[in-house]
């Protein structure tokens, strides 16, 4: 630890898609020490993607470790810890053992695609939609669960007695946290609860009509509480220490970036890329494509609801580029190939590689370069890459601001893809908004040391925390109206391209 940090602290983990980590804030919301550690991504079939939860388990208790070594701290200097996580991702296990009865399925995972079509046909797509907030798709939890209910032997019954809990991975880690088959505390949080399908969106309750339509028993469940409250105290490196918020990772974000007024937005550009809208007390129905969802809850405060553009492939599509195409060295490269060309030479790409997520939700997409001619050379792919993340977030801008009124006056962005200047600029370039990045870009784990921070008085009010959100940079639209307008033609034809190439889902 430097001599700048002075104690006492609040924790917090992350358990992320690729990784987790632990990272230790000082009062100023500086970072005082990080470790972090990978974990296994499994790909049984294709479309298929699942995470061994024993093995997340140990590397949670590993980077916690790690990260009060680092700082030279102990645990008593820990005031409270925080939990953000990877969302919707599903595990079941069995509450006498603590073992998981499957690998966790992740929230890319689309073995539901089936299912979903045929929920959409019996119950309807509406029913979803109006009580939870989200279209039937894939990505969600509930889904997931009725797939391990079906498919694993024996289980259902077992969950119909009692014996098998479920969570996404911020339960899991609570749960583990809190004394495991010992007492563990089995809970969720309203924001982690909003991704499931399950829980019913304006009475913040599991919805019990919805359940039985998923095929989901509610003995599975986990008890649904506010974002920033103490579930318990913590057992093992942190013995003691209260366990005080939970949050899923975009809403932690929100959360970090101090997006705490109705109208304020932040996007996360990382392997995908999520944008939330605040949108206060009110609960915004999406017809555009957005998902509502809940943005945090404080304790006994009223819930703050959040409109998503959640956008599958951006990162990921850089990465693709690198260890599928070769084109580039290192994500960085991507920068400095793009900015050896004008333009995109005529060239789109729109990444629909497992279908396309907000604002079009179609499973049945896949993804496509349009425009080639000989003339496209790879500087001008690695371009229409970059643009393919701004023209996602302009798309999920527009719906927005139908579904909202809100005219964004500039957007607050995080995550590993804004170390990128020229995209940053074509982001803003194409929403003609301004786009800010602040200092402390570990914005999810901030917004979860926030929380837990709140819980337990270490911080007062929101206010107190807004304080510290300093920018680090800025970038102001420079684009001409005319050829953004083209542009966005060409985009928008590009992306009726990718639509129907699966005929029938499985
Ligand atoms: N300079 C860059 N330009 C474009 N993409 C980048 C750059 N640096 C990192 N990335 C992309 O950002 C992603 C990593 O960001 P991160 O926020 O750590 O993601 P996550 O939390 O989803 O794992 C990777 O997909 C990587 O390809
Ligand atoms: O773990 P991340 O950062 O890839 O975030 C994943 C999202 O929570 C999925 O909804």
């Amino acid at each position: 630890m430097s001599d700048t940090h002075t104690g006492p602290f609040i924790a917090a983990i992350d358990q992320g898609t690729t990784s987790s980590r632990c990272i230790v804030f000082d009062k100023d919301g500086r970072i005082v020490s990080v470790d972090q550690k990978e974990h296994e991504q499994i790909f049984p079939k294709p479309g298929w993607v699942e995470h061994d939860a024993a093995e997340i388990w140990t590397n949670v208790q590993r980077v916690v470790a790690g990260a009060l070594a680092q700082a030279g701290i102990s645990k008593d200097d820990v005031k409270a810890l925080g939990i953000t996580n990877q969302r919707e991702t599903t595990l079941l296990w069995d509450k006498n053992t603590g073992q998981p009865v499957h690998n966790a399925i992740v929230w890319q995972d689309t073995r539901t695609d089936a299912l979903c079509h045929e929920l959409g046909r019996n119950v309807g797509q509406d029913r979803f939609r109006r009580q939870t907030g989200l279209p039937l798709a894939s990505y969600f939890a509930g889904p997931k669960i009725r797939w391990l209910l079906d498919n694993v032997e024996g289980l259902r019954e077992r969950a119909e007695n009692g014996e098998i809990l479920f969570g996404t991975m911020d339960s899991w880690v609570i749960w583990n946290l809190t004394g495991g088959v010992n007492g563990g505390r089995h809970v969720t949080d309203v924001t982690n609860a909003s991704r499931t399908m399950l829980m019913n969106l304006h009475s913040m309750e599991w919805d019990e009509s919805i359940c039985q339509s998923m095929g989901v028993p509610t003995a599975v469940l986990p008890e649904i509480r506010s974002s920033a409250e103490v579930y318990g105290e913590a057992t093992g490196a942190l013995a003691g220490v209260p366990v005080a918020s939970a949050l899923g990772d975009q809403q932690a974000a929100l959360f970090g970036q101090t997006c705490f007024d109705k109208g304020e937005a932040k996007s996360t550009y990382g392997t995908g890329t999520f944008l939330l809208l605040n949108t206060g007390h009110e609960a915004v129905n999406s017809y555009n494509g957005l998902l509502t969802t809940v943005g945090y809850r404080i304790g006994e405060q009223k819930p703050v609801y959040a409109l998503e553009g959640s956008i599958a492939v951006t990162g990921s599509l850089v990465q693709w580029m690198r260890d599928q195409m070769g084109l580039i060295n290192s994500a960085a490269e991507i920068e400095t190939l793009a900015s050896s060309v004008e333009d995109n030479g005529g060239a789109y790409f729109v990444p629909a590689f497992s279908g396309l997520f907000a604002p079009y939700w179609r499973s049945d997409a896949r993804g496509v370069i349009a425009g080639l001619t000989r003339y496209v050379t790879k500087a001008h792919l690695a371009r229409a890459v970059l643009e393919a993340t701004a023209w996602q977030t302009r798309e999920i801008v527009d719906a927005m601001q139908k579904d909202s009124g809100v005219e964004l006056t500039a957007l607050k962005v995080d995550g590993g893809m804004t170390s990128n200047n020229l995209l940053m600029q074509t982001i803003s370039d194409f929403m003609d908004a301004p786009v800010v990045r602040p200092m402390v870009a570990e914005t999810t784990c901030l917004g979860a040391a926030y929380a837990a921070g709140l819980a337990v008085g270490f911080w007062s009010d929101t206010d107190e925390l807004r304080a510290n959100w300093k920018r680090a940079a800025e970038w102001t639209p420079r684009m001409d109206a005319a050829v953004r307008d083209r542009e966005y033609k060409s985009w928008l034809k590009a992306v009726e391209r990718t639509m129907g190439w699966i005929e029938e889902e499985n």
